[in-house]
């Protein structure tokens, strides 16, 4: 046996030897063929997962998903998943290690909480074991350590913790009215998207990290941090195939060697580092402004960064790098509410009659438009909540899948037994389109939320659900309510130029929802400024 093996291993390097093109073919492609077709086969026969409903080709490759997300179609699988569940039924393998379930009914199971452990899928979010990719919560996959972290978190994003920080927020919120009021004025057009986004910004790098980035100040709204974001989006879905090359572009090469052959990564890789130039760009901005004599704009004393490393959380977790990675995962909220807020205040233009509704509440809670109200009284306000709620549910801010593995214990769905292990979901998406639940879905209708008091605590997915829902939804709340409740009180805006087709509806899944890729995004003119309300 050895003296074969011997034989054997001696011919191959012997042929080895002469490098032709036959020779690459037969000891390099060909048996890189056979591997793949071995596995393939595998995959549709032997693997745990074959027996699903589903095509063959999605079980067998990811280039079938390749195929719709990259290229050529682009972002787009999400809705071929769709005709699949139309084609197979409520559960299909949609890769060979996905299963993917199209049922409302359907949700606590997979996304559970309390004593089922729930991991995230490492290939879906491209994470590593560590750096960058494994630091944050949102890439924290496993059940116990996601615990750890988030319990040292969560404090600060209580909504206990949330009120305490009102007045910085009203304070953001009085300079963006103060940019419409003189758009208004100078009858100038306003990207909605990044006046929003600038406010959301602002408001999470003073809070997370202490520090006011003044976007609302900047004449262009800063910009280049909403592209950024949307960047980071463009990246994900990419990232699940070109996992090594995605990953080093945005964590551990150097921006500007990335820059020279992606200038958009580039951008990406530079913003990730924010948190921590944030950090030494405060230092020297309190210096100069107490040097100036000046007052700062107003922050909060708390950070993201004192919050961790004042917890109990062992010392390997309190490093620079993960401190960095935690600051940016909640600066990931700004996409999310960014474009729930836009396009909230695009159906309140829309439909004026939601309007005039929204604004008879708001005058029981505030005597004149300028007067000071809290997140607690306005979001007591029953249409003004439902009109939240349908905003939230129609832009999708996270559009997605979003997979959790079972680790121990299999899933039962109908007749089918999931082992554990297993990456299960449902879509962001499709759930909140489903018209079982939601009849006439791509119709911005509040009043369904105030139809059936049953709706929310059963069906509403857009913060996610069980142990993984999200960590800054009572700040994302208080910003759209307070933010929107100044704006639609303030001012008559109209719309400039704007398509739903194009500037609202999602026709990109890039994890976050994403519009057309040709929109300049929602921009819009105020027409008009009240100072006392209008006479009804
Ligand atoms: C309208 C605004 C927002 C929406 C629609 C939204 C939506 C979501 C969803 C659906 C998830 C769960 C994703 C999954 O299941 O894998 C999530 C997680 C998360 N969100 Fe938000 N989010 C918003 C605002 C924010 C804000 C303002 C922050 C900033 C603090 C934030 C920080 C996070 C973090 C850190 C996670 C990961 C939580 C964990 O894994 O424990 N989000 N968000």
């Amino acid at each position: 046996m050895v003296a074969i093996v011997n034989d054997l291993a001696a011919r191959l390097w012997a042929g080895l030897g002469h490098i032709t093109f036959t020779n690459i073919l037969l000891y390099l492609v060909l048996p890189y063929l056979v591997y793949w077709v071995v596995v393939f086969i595998y995959r549709i026969t032997l693997h745990p997962l074959a027996k699903f409903p589903g095509p063959k080709l999605a079980g067998a490759t990811f280039w079938y998903e390749f195929y719709y997300d990259i290229w050529p179609r682009r972002y787009r699988y999400t809705w071929k998943i769709k005709e699949l569940h139309d084609k197979y039924g409520p559960i299909v393998r949609i890769n060979p290690i996905h299963i993917h379930i199209y049922d409302p009914d359907y949700l606590d199971e997979i996304y559970a909480s309390g004593k089922h452990k729930r991991d995230r899928d490492p290939w879906f979010h491209h994470a590593e074991e560590q750096g960058m990719m494994a630091w944050s919560l949102l890439q924290t996959m496993s059940h116990e350590r996601h615990r750890m972290r988030r319990a040292a978190l969560n404090p600060f994003f209580s909504k206990r913790a949330i009120q305490q920080l009102e007045a910085v927020l009203a304070d953001k919120a009085e300079v963006l009215t103060d940019r419409l009021s003189r758009a208004h004025a100078e009858g100038a057009v306003v990207n909605l998207n990044y006046a929003v986004a600038a406010l959301s910004l602002d408001m999470a790098t003073s809070y997370a990290l202490g520090y006011d980035g003044g976007n609302l100040r900047r004449e262009d709204w800063g910009a280049d941090w909403l592209d950024a974001f949307q960047m980071v989006g463009k990246l994900h879905p990419v990232g699940r195939h070109f996992k090594t090359l995605v990953n080093a572009g945005v964590g551990s090469m150097s921006p500007r060697v990335v820059g020279w052959f992606s200038p958009q990564m580039a951008l990406v890789a530079r913003k990730l580092q924010f948190p921590l130039e944030t950090m030494r760009a405060a230092v020297a901005d309190r210096a100069a402004a107490a040097a100036r004599g000046e007052q700062r704009l107003a922050a909060n004393s708390r950070t993201v960064f004192a919050e961790i490393l004042d917890s109990d959380l062992p010392p390997e977790e309190k490093t620079a790098g993960r401190l960095n990675a935690e600051a940016g995962s909640v600066l990931g909220g700004v996409e999310t509410t960014t474009r729930s807020m836009g396009v909230i205040l695009y159906f309140l233009v829309e439909q004026p009659d939601v309007l005039a509704r929204l604004r008879a509440e708001l005058r029981a809670v505030m005597a004149t438009p300028h007067a000071e109200v809290t997140t607690a009284a306005l979001e007591a306000l029953p249409y003004f909540s439902a009109i939240i709620a349908e905003g939230l549910r129609i832009s999708h801010g996270v559009v997605s899948r979003s997979p959790r593995i079972a680790t121990e214990e299999d899933l039962q769905y109908k007749q089918w037994v999931i082992p554990r292990g297993t990456p299960v979901m449902q879509s962001m998406f499709l759930h909140h389109t489903h018209p079982r639940i939601f009849p006439n879905p791509m119709v911005f209708k509040p009043e369904r939320w105030l139809e059936d008091p049953q709706l929310k605590p059963r069906y509403a997915m857009y913060f996610g659900r069980g142990s993984r829902a999200c960590l800054g939804m009572n700040l994302a709340y208080s910003e759209m309510y307070l933010t929107i409740a100044k704006i639609v009180s303030r001012f008559d805006l109209e719309l400039y130029e704007t398509i739903r087709e194009r500037d609202i509806d999602v026709s990109h899944d890039c994890f976050i929802g994403a519009t057309r890729m040709d929109s300049p995004g929602i921009r819009i003119k105020v027409v008009r400024e009240y100072n006392v309300w209008p006479e009804i």
